[in-house]
């Protein structure tokens, strides 16, 4: 039996449809219920709704013995774990933004609102750049506006929060996409069945990929959201 937590929230459905897909079917997801475990013995498998950003938990400490993550939240909690595959799904970029227009002084301590300190203070401290770290839970956009903050570090997807805000993308921290993790000792010990699951997965990416931008798949050109 392979454990696996998926993300509630935004990714969840996405990443159900593609283990269905991949043959990992369990149709009880789908009923309109609060269960949080979900099994279908015949397949081997077992979900489990989680946190977005308790995935990595639960995978880190063997509760479950794969989990599909933002990349954000790896980078941000840096768990022990395998990084099997990127999806290519749940697509958006960790950036650092301001008010439209705004002007840095190198010379000042820099006020950086994110629900990322850990992305935002390695990337600061890249820059050799001082900072004043603010971590807030959400709404990070606010922080300029009402000057709690001289930037955010947060993620972009459309760009619709920055614009309705009056904030704009000063520089682009990280490309974001959903990860397949699994547990180190879950992948000794179970090789044979994770591996099948990641490369039913990695079929489906591909096809997904090759929909997308067939001539870069074909020559392995700009493929976009490789493996880092
Ligand atoms: N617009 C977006 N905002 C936030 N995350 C996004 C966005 N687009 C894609 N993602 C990816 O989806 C993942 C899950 O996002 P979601 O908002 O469901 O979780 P969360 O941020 O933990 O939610 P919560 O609002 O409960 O704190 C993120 O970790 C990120 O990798
Ligand atoms: O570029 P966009 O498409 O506008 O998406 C980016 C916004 O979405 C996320 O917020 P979320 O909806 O998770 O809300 P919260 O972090 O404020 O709770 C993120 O923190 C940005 O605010």
């Amino acid at each position: 039996m392979i454990n696996v937590a998926l993300p509630k929230g935004r990714l969840g459905k996405k990443v159900y449809d593609m283990f269905e897909k991949a043959g990992y079917e369990c149709p009880a997801i789908r009923e309109d219920n609060r269960r949080l475990i979900f099994e279908n013995e015949e397949k081997g498998i077992r979900y489990f709704w989680v946190k977005p950003t308790d995935v990595t938990i639960y995978v880190e400490r063997g509760a479950a013995d794969i989990g599909i993550a933002g990349k954000d939240i790896i980078l941000e909690y840096e768990p022990d774990v395998f990084e099997l595959l990127d999806l290519n799904m749940g697509k958006c970029r960790m950036a650092v933004a301001a008010l439209k227009g705004y002007h840095d002084n190198p010379e000042r301590t820099l006020r950086v609102a994110s629900k990322f300190p850990n992305i935002a203070s390695n990337y600061y401290a890249r820059e050799n750049r001082d900072i004043d770290i603010i971590k807030l839970h959400g709404s990070i956009e606010l922080a300029p506006l009402v000057g709690l903050s001289d930037v955010i570090v947060d993620i972009v997807e459309t760009g619709k929060t920055l614009k309705e805000n009056n904030l704009e993308v000063i520089e682009t921290v990280v490309p974001i996409s959903a990860r397949l993790i699994a547990n180190k000792a879950s992948f000794r010990f179970k090789t044979g069945e994770i591996e099948a699951i990641r490369d039913a997965l990695a079929e489906d990416v591909t096809k997904e990929n090759m929909k997308e931008a067939p001539e870069a798949v074909k020559t392995g050109g700009e493929q976009k959201g490789g493996r880092r």
